[in-house]
């Protein structure tokens, strides 16, 4: 028997399932739901390829995938984190590509030779607990993007810590068969003595899984940004390895390394993790508007609205009204927008 999932989570390592999306949907589990559904309800009919359960007598119409992926629901998964992740996250997301940068450096180095106190990047919450989340979901790996991040920071993320991940579903919004599935689910994390750190509510845009069923629900519109101008804009470069450094902070997912996995997906070439090019928007808030103090962050929200390659330019343009900053980011030379919708609270 290998190292336990709980033993290796503590060790700071993801669990071994770390990209949890689940390779072979498992028919039986949905299929169990379905059983309990009519054992519960009576009569019925199930709809074999979905397992969509119809309730006789009226229109409504009861998806059991719906109802299995809305009850997903993990408490306590433990987590340890140290100074090496906060460091290796940092790079992660490109900081200290200029060695001589004591901004920059104040992430990436803890100062054991000239006093530095070592930083942590505001986003490491995104990676603090990797691997936790609500359970299995049980979709088409492949066609699986991230869709949104928002995480409202409660206090500044220590050095190292252990903490406590409480995940769940928040919410389930079937597109049709054609354009797939959003499921929104957030996590809580706690330090040692129970205090919130980070609340943290991701998207993920299951491309090939929609068209179950359900209750037919409108997404929260997204942040409006300003119609004037922008205030500033500022490049910020990514590295061709990129990826293959974000990586070893969490997300093993094959789209962001393997060129073959990356084609099957539909990409010409591995893509940088949607959660790289978050990290990157936030830094590009530290160095605009925050002058690199982490502890400044309330909440930073962004939609990725196309993939990044490892080695291209990110061209953020960025609004300030009071403690809201608003920012989109481009990569200029395939004239794509990459996130829309970008917020950050800063306190
Ligand atoms: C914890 C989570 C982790 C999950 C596992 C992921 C692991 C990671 O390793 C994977 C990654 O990092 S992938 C890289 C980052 N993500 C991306 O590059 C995605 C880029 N975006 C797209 O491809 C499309 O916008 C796309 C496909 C997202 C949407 O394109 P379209 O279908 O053309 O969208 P559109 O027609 O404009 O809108 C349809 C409805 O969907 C809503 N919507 C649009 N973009 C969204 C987005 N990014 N997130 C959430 N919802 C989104 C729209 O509002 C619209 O809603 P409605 O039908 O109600 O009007």
């Amino acid at each position: 028997m290998g190292e336990g999932g709980a033993k290796r989570r503590m060790r700071g390592i993801a669990p071994r399932k770390d990209f949890r999306c689940g390779a072979n949907p498992s028919p039986k589990r949905v299929c169990r739901t379905v059983l309990v559904a009519l054992s519960h309800k009576g009569r019925g009919h199930i709809n074999e390829r979905r397992c969509s359960l119809r309730m006789p007598g009226g229109n409504q119409k009861m998806s059991a995938r719906y109802e299995e992926l809305k009850g997903l629901k993990n408490i306590g998964q433990k987590y340890a984190y140290t100074d090496r992740e906060v460091m290796l996250y940092a790079c992660g997301i490109g900081l200290g590509a200029d060695p001589m940068d004591e901004n920059e450096l104040a992430f990436v180095n803890e100062g054991t030779f000239t006093p530095r106190p070592l930083k942590v990047v505001p986003t490491f919450a995104s990676v603090a607990a990797w691997g936790s989340g609500p359970g299995e979901m049980n979709l088409n790996r492949v066609m699986v993007v991230d869709g949104e991040r928002d995480i409202t920071f409660h206090q500044p993320l220590p050095v190292a810590a252990h903490i406590t991940a409480d995940s769940s579903v928040l919410e389930v919004y079937d597109k049709g068969k054609d354009k797939g599935v959003v499921i929104s689910h957030q996590t809580v994390l706690k330090n040692e003595k129970g205090e919130k750190l980070a609340t943290l509510v991701a998207s993920r845009f299951a491309r090939g899984d929609g068209g179950f069923g359900g209750p037919n629900l409108t997404q929260p519109d997204p942040h409006k940004i300003p119609a004037r101008a922008p205030d500033k804009t500022i490049d910020i470069v990514t590295r061709p390895d990129q990826a293959l450094v974000y990586r070893l902070c969490g997300d093993r997912n094959p789209l962001h390394s393997d060129p073959e996995f990356a084609k099957k997906a539909g990409f010409p070439r591995p893509i940088l993790h949607g959660m790289c090019t978050y990290g990157i928007t936030c830094r590009g808030v530290l160095q605009t508007y925050a002058d690199y103090d982490a502890s400044a962050f309330r909440q930073h929200v962004a939609r990725f609205s196309s993939p990044v390659y490892p080695g291209e330019t990110v061209t953020m343009d960025l609004w300030k009204d009071g403690n809201t900053i608003s920012f989109e980011a481009k990569v200029k030379s395939r004239g794509v927008t990459v996130i829309k919708n970008g917020k950050t609270v800063l306190g």
